[in-house]
């Protein structure tokens, strides 16, 4: 199941993150503030429960998060913007890292780090990776939590590619999707079309 927030506010910031002329301090700030735009979609269905407390009027009942822990796990290097945004919103969820890199001749993604909460099993887990774009990094990623024991994972990201998502489509079918927007398809180098470019060096600077 694939969500596209098309709330404006997102999509403006959507459409500065695309811009060529857009540099490395305000990418990094767009990319902060469209992750906690979509993050506020991807966890629309956390449960709440009532709990008792007291106003400086009352005492009653109101709503209080409950149900399973948050996890957040970020696909290095460009999930990490993400992540460092969304644990603000919610300071208890613990926080993965999974390396990743793509090679840039076969696409194939290729592991160099994995370090994930212990109890992530107990956990609802959000992955996030600005760009889904043939697939294969995020459908690696989410079978590293699956090895884990993950069973409840949502995927947000900024960009896709429709190529991507039916990758994780087939591998990983249970696996909701938050995107900010489906693009048109991938160029011959793998790049979703029209894009944003590389997130990875447009966040820290590295072309
Ligand atoms: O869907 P895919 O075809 O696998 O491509 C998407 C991956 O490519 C980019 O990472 P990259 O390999 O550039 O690494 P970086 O985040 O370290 O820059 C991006 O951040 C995704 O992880
Ligand atoms: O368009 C793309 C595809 C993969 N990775 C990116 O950063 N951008
Ligand atoms: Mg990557």
């Amino acid at each position: 199941m694939v969500t596209v927030v098309a709330h404006p506010l997102l999509q403006h910031k959507l459409s500065l993150m695309r811009d060529i002329h857009t540099g490395v301090k305000e990418f990094r700030e767009l990319a902060s503030e469209v992750s906690l735009l979509l993050a506020y979609e991807a966890m629309r269905d956390l449960e709440l429960t009532p709990q008792r407390l007291t106003t400086p009027l009352v005492e009653a009942d109101f709503p209080m998060l409950s149900g399973k822990k948050l996890a957040l796990v970020a696909i290095l290097r460009a999930g990490l913007i993400m992540t460092d945004a969304i644990v603000d919103l919610v300071p208890a969820a613990k926080v993965g890292h999974i390396g990743l890199y793509r090679d840039p001749q076969s696409l194939k993604p290729v592991a160099y780090y994995n370090k994930l909460p212990a109890d992530i099993a107990e956990r609802r887990v959000f992955l996030t990776d600005p760009m889904l774009a043939t697939g294969g990094s995020a459908s690696a990623a989410i079978q590293s939590l699956k090895d884990a024991g993950a069973q409840s994972i949502k995927l947000m990201s900024i960009l896709a590619a429709p190529e991507g998502i039916a990758v994780i489509e087939r591998d990983h079918p249970e696996v909701e999707i938050v995107v900010a927007a489906v693009d048109s398809h991938l160029n011959e180098h793998g790049y979703i079309v029209p894009g944003l470019g590389d997130a990875g060096d447009r966040i820290y600077g590295t072309k």
